[in-house]
């Protein structure tokens, strides 16, 4: 229930990912034209095993004549596991059909259940589902297991059902794992929502929620578990796309969950550790050759910058920022085109990504050039492992500069690109998993068009990452672009620069200063001068932050920012004027009531 699409797709989808096997789910096969013995030969040639049959409901707790047709009923659910070769059926918790909440009763029954299971060679793994009339909890399922003490008996124990209820999940380590005869893993976000819709429609994948799989696994793992660890993700984004792309994140979340989980246990045999990225370094554009890029930059004063010796892309560098423009590849929609993450060793972050599911893109390269490789982001952009500056390999070496002009910025402060709602989950993992980033804040930005869900993600070396999420109905709409921000120490005088030399910055409206005025008291002067050249404040505990957006260059804004003291946002107050600032643009409107 993971994926889109009919039995035969999904199981394709889910071989061509890389997993071992899979939970048959009954609705899958019974809307199924492949028979049971053509499923087990299809499973079979793709190299699967079909790993549990689910979901088996409300078998306990009820009264004889409901017991009668639940035996019916799990006798010819065990022929057809016969049929298909499969040894462990998933019984689910009486969400419906029980009479009493007697204990008694429930391992009565449970037993008469195991015994016909065993009969066949079959095992039951009783599971709690959250919202169970009276079986709820993990550790009611295991005392009931425990008390009916029969081989064919086990639970099944999911993360979701255990976190979800805020049990903590050391509670598993009363159950001997030999007595788990499966574990499914589900993460999810924190929401305020009665277990069952939020079970049903906002799973995720382990790494794309709130909840720690890696401590859930490396616990089942602990208490000596050694069955599959399945992914059980109830999601409605993810039952409605591409089932080999939603298969794929969901391999690189269960690679990524147990290798997160063996270095928890100390252990080695995971996955390769995250090679986290240290600094941005490179920001790769393609833009429409009109020169409005070249003459931004040149005003901005990247006059440090040269050709490469052998293709056609252009660097421009300023301090540790270095953006690279390429000539050859433009294109009408020029949105940030690559990223460049400077890493501790480019041959294991790249090994990284491939066990991660990742494929390397081909990438043209000489004899003596720098060893960089790239791989695609769930936005499309280029992700390049670069060598550290440092480290002897620069890439940069490869470019003839022509000019060496004096050093404005610092470094790239963040960047922003724009990310599709279907993609998002992914797109955490991706960052999370591949590049060692982590969840700084996620917020919601009021626009004209709806809500711009944004989630900043954060490196150790203080690289900044947000997405944004576009809404539904703004899709195709002008008045979205991807953004570069730049650090400097003087914001105002970049200001002064720009307008000089005429390049076009995002109008900011005069009720904004009003409203600034309002909230923090500034200077008048000062007022004055940010409201001349269309600069945006905010200020916390922490520090202050200055904002100076350039008009869109294609389908990317260049902002300058100043962050004084230590002020660690993206003034997220000010993002909503960003948005109806660039909505004005893109409309031909001119930022005058007049
Ligand atoms: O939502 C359900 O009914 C359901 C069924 C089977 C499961 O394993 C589960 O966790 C939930
Ligand atoms: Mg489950």
């Amino acid at each position: 229930m993971c994926l889109s699409g009919t039995l035969e797709e999904k199981l394709a989808a889910i071989a061509a990912a890389g997993f071992d096997g899979f939970e048959l789910f009954e609705p899958d096969l019974v809307t199924s034209w492949l028979s049971p013995a053509d499923v087990r030969s299809r499973a079979a040639d793709l190299g699967l095993s079909i790993e549990l049959y689910q979901p088996f409901r409300d078998f306990e707790q009820v009264d004889d004549d409901q017991l009668r047709a639940n035996v019916h009923r799990l006798r010819r659910k065990l022929d057809l596991m016969a049929e298909l070769g499969v040894s462990t059926l998933l019984m689910c918790s009486n969400v419906d059909t029980a009479v009493d909440d007697s204990d008694a009763r429930a391992v009565d029954q449970l037993g008469i259940a195991a015994r016909e299971a065993a009969d066949r060679g079959i095992s039951i793994a009783y599971e709690a589902l959250a919202w169970g009339r009276s079986v709820s909890t993990v550790d009611h399922a295991w005392a009931l297991v425990r008390q009916v003490d029969h081989p064919a008996l086990g639970v099944c124990v999911d993360s979701f059902h255990i976190l979800s209820r805020g049990t903590d999940p050391a509670v598993l380590d009363d159950i001997p794992g030999e007595k788990i005869l499966f574990c499914q893993l589900a993460d999810a976000p924190r929401l305020q929502l009665d277990v069952l819709n939020w079970s049903r429609h906002h799973r995720v994948f382990p790494g794309e929620g709130d909840w720690d799989l890696a401590d859930f696994v490396a616990r089942v793992i602990a208490i000596g578990y050694r069955g599959p660890l399945s992914l059980e993700v109830f999601n409605d984004t993810f039952r409605q796309t591409s089932p080999e792309r939603t298969a794929m994140d969901a391999y690189r979340s269960l690679v990524a969950t147990e290798g997160a989980a063996f270095e928890r246990l100390g252990s080695t045999s995971g996955e390769l550790p995250p090679d986290r990225a240290q600094r941005m370094g490179f920001i790769e554009l393609a833009p429409d050759s009109d020169g409005r890029l070249k003459a931004a930059l040149d005003a901005l004063g990247f006059e440090r910058h040269g050709a490469h010796r052998r293709k056609a892309v252009d660097l421009y560098e300023s301090g540790n920022a270095r953006l690279i423009v390429n000539r050859a590849e433009a294109g009408p929609r020029a949105r940030i085109r690559a990223l460049g993450f400077e890493v501790e060793d480019v041959a294991a972050a790249t090994d990284r990504a491939l066990a991660l599911g990742c494929e390397v893109l081909p990438r043209d390269h000489a004899d003596g050039e720098a060893i960089l490789n790239a791989v695609s982001a769930p936005n499309g952009a280029e992700i390049y492992f670069a060598p550290r500056a440092e480290s002897g390999f620069d890439w940069a070496a490869e470019f003839t500069l022509t000019n060496d002009g004096p050093q404005v910025f610092h470094e790239v402060d963040h960047v922003v690109m724009e990310q599709s709602w279907q993609r998002i989950d992914e797109a955490k993992l991706f960052y999370e998993s591949i590049l060692g980033l982590s969840v700084q804040a996620s917020s919601d930005v009021p626009g004209p068009d709806g809500l711009v869900r944004s989630l900043a993600l954060k490196g150790p070396g203080g690289i900044r990452v947000a997405l944004n999420v576009r809404p539904l109905e703004a899709a195709g709409r002008p008045g979205f672009a991807d953004h570069i921000a730049l650090g400097t120490d003087d914001v105002l005088r970049l200001a002064e620069r720009l307008a000089d030399s005429g390049v076009a910055t995002l109008p900011v409206p005069d009720n904004y200063y009003a409203d600034l005025d309002a909230r923090f008291r500034l200077e008048p002067e000062r007022l004055e001068r940010f409201r001349r050249f269309g600069i945006l404040y905010d200020r916390d505990d922490s520090g202050e932050f200055l904002q100076l957006f350039t008009a869109p260059i294609d389908d990317v804004v260049i902002e300058i920012v100043q962050r004084d003291r230590d002020y660690l946002g993206y003034g997220a107050a000010n993002a909503p004027i960003r948005l109806a600032a660039q909505r004005l643009l893109a409309s031909g409107g001119v930022a005058s009531a007049a």
